[in-house]
């Protein structure tokens, strides 16, 4: 990552503390939706964060915009702390972020027109008095594809995809400097999901945005993102530049996502068998790696030792991994990047 660091978050957690049991014996358990998590994005640069469903990606995303709690960590845009800001220092923060959610019609109110609907940011970001509101509403309509003559209808005179794209001109109104996209394009037909990425592609170079792209999608965050971080039970477990970590996977739990894509080749049509069981509970996390109990790799130490997370800027948590390695004796082997994954895979 040559281009200066916008986005520097550092030992991010997330516990939401769980009910008592009816009868409020027992020490007051958490779920531990993020644990521990450091991500840096430059500006201009999308980073992809993937993983299955309740690996805690939308509570990192929501976190780090302050639109949900934080238990631990900090969280730096331009070096300046959103997770201790208050007041209008937090509103200075929060001025230069925005999210697109995925539901296109659930997060637009139906009551409000598009010229509602984008007015109401630059009003409430003090953007641009009521002369100026007008016009700049139809620039960044056309900054998003649209036109002027959407200004009056509603959301339930429009598609989803012309829902989605007044969402990003709203998320746009505030020239904020991060995205957040959580599942953005999910919810939309296959063929407007590709014109959206080309759209967040566009606008993300243009404008120079630090941009991170949550998705289940692993063959559009390889499209769209220049980096792509792997969660598991709250924790990233690998971090690389994209087409390397597609390459040369180090985690095998990354190996087993990436595996599970269908393939344009018409021999590898049906993915491979999904990975088998279902994640731990967050509640109680397992001893050691979190992954050990689905991992086909899983040796004794794994049960018993959190993997260290190393590998410079290809790096992966897994004792297996290049730098995390151990040979048959235990003892850690000298950091060395295997050709290709199989290779890799099979001499571990
Ligand atoms: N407000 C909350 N209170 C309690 N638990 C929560 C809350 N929000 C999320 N969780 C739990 O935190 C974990 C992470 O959830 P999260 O929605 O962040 O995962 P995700 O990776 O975004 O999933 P998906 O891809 O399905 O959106 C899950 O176990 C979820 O049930």
């Amino acid at each position: 990552m040559s281009a200066p660091v916008l986005l520097d978050v550092r030992n991010l957690s997330v516990k939401f503390p769980m009910a008592r049991s009816r009868m409020g014996l027992g020490p007051r358990r958490s779920l531990n939706a993020v644990s521990d998590v450091s991500m840096r994005v430059a500006a201009g640069e999308t980073v992809g964060l993937v993983g299955e469903s309740g690996s805690g990606k939308s509570t990192f995303g929501r976190a780090i915009l302050r639109l949900g709690e934080l238990t631990r960590g900090e969280v730096l845009l331009d070096g300046q702390d959103m997770a201790r800001a208050r007041g209008e220092d937090l509103a200075r923060l929060r001025r230069e972020t925005a999210m697109i959610f995925q539901d296109p019609y659930g997060s637009l109110n139906p009551r409000l027109t598009v010229r509602q609907a984008i007015g109401e940011v630059l009003h409430v970001h003090g953007k641009k008095g009521a002369a100026g509101r007008d016009a700049r509403i139809v620039e960044l309509l056309e900054l998003v594809g649209l036109d002027a003559t959407l200004m009056d209808r509603r959301p339930g005179d429009l598609s989803g995809g012309q829902c989605q794209r007044i969402g990003i001109a709203r998320a746009l109104a505030i020239e904020p400097r991060l995205i957040v996209a959580d599942e953005c394009v999910a919810a939309l037909d296959v063929s407007i999901q590709g014109q959206i990425i080309n759209l967040l592609m566009e606008l993300g170079q243009r404008m120079h945005l630090g941009m991170i792209f949550i998705a289940h999608d692993l063959a559009m965050v390889r499209r769209l993102c220049d980096r792509i971080a792997v969660m598991y039970l709250g924790r990233i477990v690998e971090e690389g530049p994209t087409e390397q970590v597609f390459k040369a996977p180090r985690h095998p739990y990354t190996r087993s996502l990436i595996e599970a894509i269908p393939e344009i080749d018409p021999a590898r049509m049906l993915p491979s068998a999904p990975l088998p069981g279902e994640p731990p509970s967050p509640v109680n996390l397992p001893e050691g790696c979190a992954f050990h109990p689905r991992c086909p790799l899983a040796r004794s130490e794994c049960r018993t030792a959190v993997p260290p997370f190393v590998g410079g800027a290809h790096r992966a948590a897994c004792i297996l991994a290049p730098g995390g390695r151990l040979n048959e004796v235990g003892e850690n082997l000298p950091e060395t990047t295997p050709a290709t994954p199989t290779e890799r895979i099979e001499t571990c």
